[in-house]
């Protein structure tokens, strides 16, 4: 797992004198924008699935299901789950948006790192779960993570920037 995340800045160094508000500048930035594209998601049918834990009953309907009509995107909860894993067996480590969003607006993300990693695990999630990749669920997880990857990655380059033009050049005597 590439625990650097995307866009690692190329060695860049960015001036910022003095103004720490202005976008290359600000280490605090990424908040908001993680924000707004937290909100960007939610705005997209294709989060529906993600919104909220998926429930511990396995869903058999979303691995066969394919091309189905578009109004009906959560099938009715298979009653009898003995057909397939529960949901909980497959996957170690339950994460939704919801979650996601609870811990930025609480703050408990050190950096846009570790918001990504929570992200992407919800995208792993789905991968790991699916048995058919061309099961409606996966398909709006595909979509879902092109439009999260292209957007995150400038957060993190603009985070990584800011953060070397933070480090004062000082001599470190060995
Ligand atoms: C309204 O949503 C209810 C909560 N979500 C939920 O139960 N899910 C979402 C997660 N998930 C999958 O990623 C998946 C991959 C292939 C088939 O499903 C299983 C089903």
């Amino acid at each position: 797992l590439d625990s650097d995340g995307p866009g690692t800045s190329s060695g860049r160094r960015v001036k910022c004198r003095g103004r720490r508000q202005s976008l290359k500048c600000n280490p605090d930035a990424w908040k908001k924008q993680c924000k707004e594209l937290l909100s960007l998601i939610y705005e997209r049918e294709d989060s529906e699935p993600f919104r909220q834990p998926a429930d511990l009953l396995s869903y058999p309907g979303y691995q066969e299901q394919e091309g189905e009509s578009s109004e009906s995107v959560v099938p009715e909860r298979q009653q009898d789950s003995s057909l397939s894993e529960d949901y909980q067996d497959v996957i170690d480590t339950p994460v939704d948006f919801s979650t996601v969003k609870e811990t930025l607006e609480a703050g408990n993300y050190g950096s846009p790192l570790e918001f990504y990693k929570d992200v992407r695990q919800i995208f792993n999630n789905s991968k790991a779960y699916t048995s058919n990749k061309k099961s409606r669920i996966y398909s709006m997880m595909l979509r879902l993570s092109a439009l999260f990857e292209s957007r995150i990655k400038n957060i993190i380059s603009e985070y990584k920037s800011a953060i070397q033009s933070q480090k004062r050049r000082r001599p470190r005597y060995r």
